[in-house]
């Protein structure tokens, strides 16, 4: 029903006339506006292969469309003008780093600068903030957040109060920020990070929400309930603990794409990127998928890349967006956009790892193939 409502064909018309033509068509003809951007694929993504013009059929009405994600990417990757200054290609922040997790915010942050960005801060606990400053140089370090067991229950409100305030000053210099990458789950300190999230949403900051952030909104969801500018990139654990606090069900891949596209009406202008064999993304209007091979190693850490990276392509597709001074009711939305350039990207990066490394493949090996992951696709100089 809603593959053929006017919101969803008004999506795929902007999304048409925004994207340049694919360099090949699609392997196969859809009789939609869609057809030169998006290719039908399944409706099921985790039980059939992609782009089965068969399964596309079987769920009329729910088709889940294959992003031209190369010609995403392409479109909204900024020229490496020799005229900008420092920070114009993103300033990111990463809200996550505990005394247990120290890898999962470094992945986030490094990505974000690997990828493109400028500048990559990470907010994380006083423990976390040496090890991860020691892991690299590259990334600014704020180690200001607070688990329970350095507060004093009487301190509580002040120390609190003070976290806010120091976090204040940087957050309206950033152009994303990610929340929960290793952030664990401290009742104090989750506190903290909703009135961070808070103060994000008050000034249109877009939040990708990953990790210890889902289990952060997922029992308050009022920290994301609509706002367009947050971003949800739930693993299989995540997107089951949404599905099942939101639709009071359990997750049903015969239903998938209506069930992602319902999820994000009920939580309300939130676009969601559930991660999978594809990844399958949707603001509520639009279902898109990437379901480009990337590698077959699971191994941690894989998500985090993505975070980081779906933060910096979010932040340059709403430049994009905005610098085309589309009217406003025709904008494409630019998290959508960020989401499906960041997983293709992520892809190509474990695809060229795995080739070099095979089973030893780690994160940090991952890491080291984006620059030349979006090379291929974009290259520098031209
Ligand atoms: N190198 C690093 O530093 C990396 C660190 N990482 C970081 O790890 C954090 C958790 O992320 P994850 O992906 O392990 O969580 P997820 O898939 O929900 O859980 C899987 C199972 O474990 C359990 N469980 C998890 N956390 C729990 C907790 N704190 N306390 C209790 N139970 C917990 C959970 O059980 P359940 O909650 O369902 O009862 C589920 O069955 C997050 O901050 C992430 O960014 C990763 O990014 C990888 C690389
Ligand atoms: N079964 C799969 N087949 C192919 N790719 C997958 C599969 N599952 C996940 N991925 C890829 O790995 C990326 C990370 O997804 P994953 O589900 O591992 O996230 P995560 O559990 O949050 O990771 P992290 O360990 O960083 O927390 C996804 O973007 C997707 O591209
Ligand atoms: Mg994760």
């Amino acid at each position: 029903m809603w593959a053929t409502s006017r919101a969803f064909r008004r999506q795929l018309v902007l999304l048409r006339s925004l994207l340049p033509s694919p360099p090949s068509p699609p392997p196969y003809s859809f009789p939609s506006v869609a057809g030169r951007f998006f290719a039908p694929s399944c409706s099921s993504p985790s039980s059939t292969p992609s782009g089965s013009i068969r399964a596309s059929h079987a769920m009329a009405g729910s088709a889940v469309y294959e992003a031209d994600a190369e010609a995403v990417v392409r479109r909204i990757t900024p020229p490496l003008d020799r005229s900008r200054h420092k920070g114009q290609a993103g300033k990111i922040a990463v809200i996550g780093g505990c005394r247990e997790y120290t890898g999962a915010p470094y992945f986030a942050a490094i990505s974000a600068l690997k990828v493109g960005a400028d500048l990559s801060h990470v907010f994380c606990t006083k423990d976390a903030a040496t090890v991860i400053k020691s892991y690299s140089p590259e990334l600014i370090v704020h180690p200001i957040l607070e688990e329970s067991y350095s507060v004093r229950d009487d301190e509580r409100a002040s120390v609190s109060s003070k976290i806010l305030t120091e976090v204040a000053k940087w957050l309206e210099r950033f152009d994303c920020i990610v929340v929960g990458p290793g952030l664990g789950r401290d009742s104090f300190l989750l506190d903290c990070v909703s009135n961070i999230m808070k103060h994000a949403r008050q000034a249109n900051i877009p939040t990708v929400v990953d990790g210890d952030g889902l289990f952060l909104i997922t029992n308050n969801l009022g920290l994301v309930e609509g706002n367009p500018f947050a971003i949800l990139t739930p693993n299989v654990y995540e997107y089951k603990r949404l599905v099942q606090k939101v639709l009071n069900c359990d997750v049903n891949e015969e239903t998938a794409a209506e069930q992602l596209t319902l999820l994000c009406q009920k939580i309300g202008g939130v676009t969601i990127m559930r991660k999978g064999k594809a990844d399958v993304i949707s603001d509520g209007k639009t279902v898109t998928q990437v379901s480009t091979f990337g590698s077959p190693r699971r191994c941690g850490g894989q998500g985090d890349i993505l975070s980081g990276s779906v933060a910096v392509f979010t932040s340059w597709a709403r430049h994009f967006i905005m610098s085309n001074e589309e009217p406003k009711e025709k904008r494409v939305n630019p998290m959508t956009l960020g989401c499906i350039a960041g997983s293709l990207l992520l892809r190509k990066a474990a695809s060229l790892a795995f080739e070099k490394s095979k089973r030893s493949t780690v994160t940090t090996d991952i890491i080291e193939f984006l620059g030349k992951s979006l090379e291929d696709i974009c290259p520098a100089e031209h």
